[in-house]
């Protein structure tokens, strides 16, 4: 569990948290369960999401068991610089959604005196690195991986296996398009994948 640290004489000391894994991983949980104590702590937290994402709600982040929190959801990175001058704490997720600046964002907001917690897939379904992530996970002070549980074979799942055949690299969706799988399921399931692929091409 990640504890929150304490920069204890260090004035005004900012630094960038990221939380990143698979779909249904426990990102968006424990996104929440660091804000809560933050606003418990008393501190100003602001919650920020990609407008993109509107999958449950436009203005709340909301995990796959139904907790939620209030946020305001951004076309791009740098939008979120406008909103954060009474804000100590700032949650961002869905982070692999954004623009590649999202690193220099949270940096700044760190620069800044600026508690940074991003939640984000580390991969995409094809599993390459998505988006921001990789730099955030560069620059970040504390990098939490979490993982779920494989919708084949119940062990501990990283990937995100895509159930459907689309091949674009944002497609929204939930257990209608994603399970979360271990890296043999994932596999076993991207080589049937692509003999399927292969019969489709052969038949045209
Ligand atoms: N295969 C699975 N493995 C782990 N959790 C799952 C699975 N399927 C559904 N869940 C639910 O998803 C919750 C995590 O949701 P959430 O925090 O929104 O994940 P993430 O943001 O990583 O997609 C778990 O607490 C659990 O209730
Ligand atoms: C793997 C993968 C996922 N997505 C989409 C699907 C969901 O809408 C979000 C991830 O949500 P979660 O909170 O992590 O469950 O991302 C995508 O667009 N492309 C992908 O490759
Ligand atoms: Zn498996």
């Amino acid at each position: 569990m990640f504890i929150e640290p304490h920069f204890g004489g260090i004035a005004q000391a900012g630094w960038v948290e990221v939380i990143c894994g698979s779909m249904f991983s426990g990102k968006t949980e424990e996104l929440i369960r660091r804000i809560n104590r933050a606003i418990i702590a008393k501190q100003k937290v602001g919650i920020f999401k990609p407008a993109v994402d509107t999958r449950y709600a436009e203005a709340e982040v909301v995990s796959h068991n139904a907790n939620a929190v209030v946020c305001v959801p951004v076309k791009n990175a740098a939008e979120i610089l406008h909103h954060i001058n009474e804000f100590e704490v700032i949650g961002i997720d869905e982070a692999q959604f954004f623009d590649l600046d999202l690193v220099d964002v949270a940096n700044k907001l760190a620069n800044k005196g600026k508690r940074v917690i991003l939640a984000g897939l580390d991969m995409d379904f094809e599993g390459v690195p998505f988006g921001p992530m990789p730099g955030l996970m560069a620059t970040a002070e504390f990098v939490t991986k979490v993982n779920a549980i494989c919708a084949q074979c119940g062990s501990v799942a990283s990937y995100s296996f895509r159930t459907t055949m689309s091949e674009e690299q944002v497609v929204l969706g939930e257990k209608d398009a994603y399970e979360p799988r271990c890296r043999k399921c994932y596999n076993e399931g991207m080589n049937e994948k692509q003999e399927q692929h292969n019969i489709q091409t052969d038949s045209q």
